[in-house]
């Protein structure tokens, strides 16, 4: 299949109000689509299901949406070139700050100091605020849009997801929140935030460090009864778009007789990065502060118990046994972050971040103006 007619496929499917998603994981070349056959709204009941799922921050005020493969065709394209023509990254938005306002900001600062002053109370110790931001589309393609974040986000988890009952939503998240195959697992511990100046090689501060490691000691602590042979890597700085992070992979074997992803996925999600600590605490004071329904901003999405085949390993030996491919699950679902949903010639872009004790407010508003660059550059 070429470029131009994957995409025509995908055009044609959003042309008939039909759902589908598209994608494009961390540093690979294949663009997949999962191009749904009829409308209705397939929920994930037990998380055995295969298919593409997609995941609100509260599962209590969004159904957990399914794009089930048995109702689905699969297309996919490799690209290794530029899928868009050419970025074209728009000055005006950039520049006129278009989107947020200064009510916006003082009301973020507002919401930030309070939260403060609840640590301080020792209501929780870290929470994650987030807002977000409406900015007129000039473009409102999203085929159009989504080929730009492909060529400008190669390390992302780039997507486009449609429900014509559900809504539009695009992404270039840097955040894996867990992959499986097979018994092994990884979970990602990505939190801490500075501006990209063209040098990786940065100091962190100590909020950024303490609110990264909150994050890894929830994970690790959420995995208990799941694995015991748990291994946790070094915590590297690493770029995503105009960003740099701190992160840390937390991986393993799953145990014997651990068969319930559904529990592990809701034991870990919404982790720290996006909710906070005490999670349910964090997660009530989210829900009644914040000034508005995060739906499926900092939720998850991806591929559930989809199928690979695993080639027998050649050479001699092997040779009788290379009839025997075998079919392999997996599982990679990533934290749905710098996201935008589309509403008619609206794009409304999600942003947030961890607050502390050490927090200071003008700085936790400037992270976030930094942050919704990732998606404003394409609008
Ligand atoms: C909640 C977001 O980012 C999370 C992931 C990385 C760094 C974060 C931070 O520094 O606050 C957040 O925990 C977001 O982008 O909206």
């Amino acid at each position: 299949m070429t470029l131009d007619d994957f995409f025509k496929r995908i055009n044609e499917q959003y042309e008939s109000k039909l759902p589908f998603v598209v994608y494009r994981k961390p540093n690979e070349i294949k663009i997949v689509s999962l191009l749904q056959k009829s409308d209705d709204v397939f929920a994930v009941q037990d998380f055995n299901e295969q298919g593409f799922v997609f995941a609100p921050f509260d599962k209590s005020r969004e159904k957990t949406i399914l794009i089930p493969i048995t109702h689905s065709e699969t297309i996919f394209v490799d690209s290794e070139e530029l899928v868009g023509g050419g970025i074209c990254l728009n000055r005006t938005v950039l520049s006129s700050g278009s989107g947020s306002n200064e009510t916006d900001k003082q009301e973020h600062i507002e919401l930030v100091q309070s939260s403060i002053n609840e640590i301080k109370n020792k209501q929780f110790k870290k929470v994650v605020l987030s807002r977000k931001e409406k900015v007129i589309l000039q473009e409102n393609s999203p085929i159009a849009l989504l080929k730009k974040l492909l060529d400008l986000y190669k390390e992302a988890f780039v997507y486009c997801w449609y429900h014509p009952k559900i809504g539009l939503w695009l992404g270039a998240t840097p955040e894996t929140l867990i992959k499986i195959d097979g018994k092994k697992f990884s979970v990602m511990s990505l939190a801490g935030t500075q501006g990209y100046k063209g040098d990786e090689s940065v100091t962190w501060g100590v909020k950024e460090k303490n609110e990264q490691s909150y994050v890894t000691d929830y994970i690790i602590s959420s995995l208990d009864g799941f694995s015991d042979s748990v291994k946790v890597s070094g915590t590297q700085t690493v770029k995503a778009g105009n960003l740099l992070h701190l992160r840390t992979q937390v991986s393993g074997t799953l145990s014997r007789g651990v068969n319930g992803l559904k529990d592990l996925l809701y034991r870990l999600h919404p982790t720290p990065a996006v909710c906070g600590l005490p999670k349910e605490t964090s997660k009530q004071y989210i829900l009644k502060s914040e000034n508005y329904n995060r739906e499926f901003y900092s939720g998850f999405l991806g591929e559930l118990n989809m199928e690979t085949q695993i080639a027998p390993r050649t050479g001699k030996r092997n040779i009788e046994n290379r009839a025997y491919t075998v079919n392999r699950k997996h599982t990679q679902l990533y934290v749905n972050l710098r996201c935008m949903q589309i509403k008619a010639n609206e794009a409304l872009v999600y942003v947030g971040g961890g607050i502390t004790e050490s927090s200071i407010p003008e700085k936790e508003w400037e992270e976030t103006v930094l942050k919704s660059l990732v998606i404003k550059s394409i609008l």
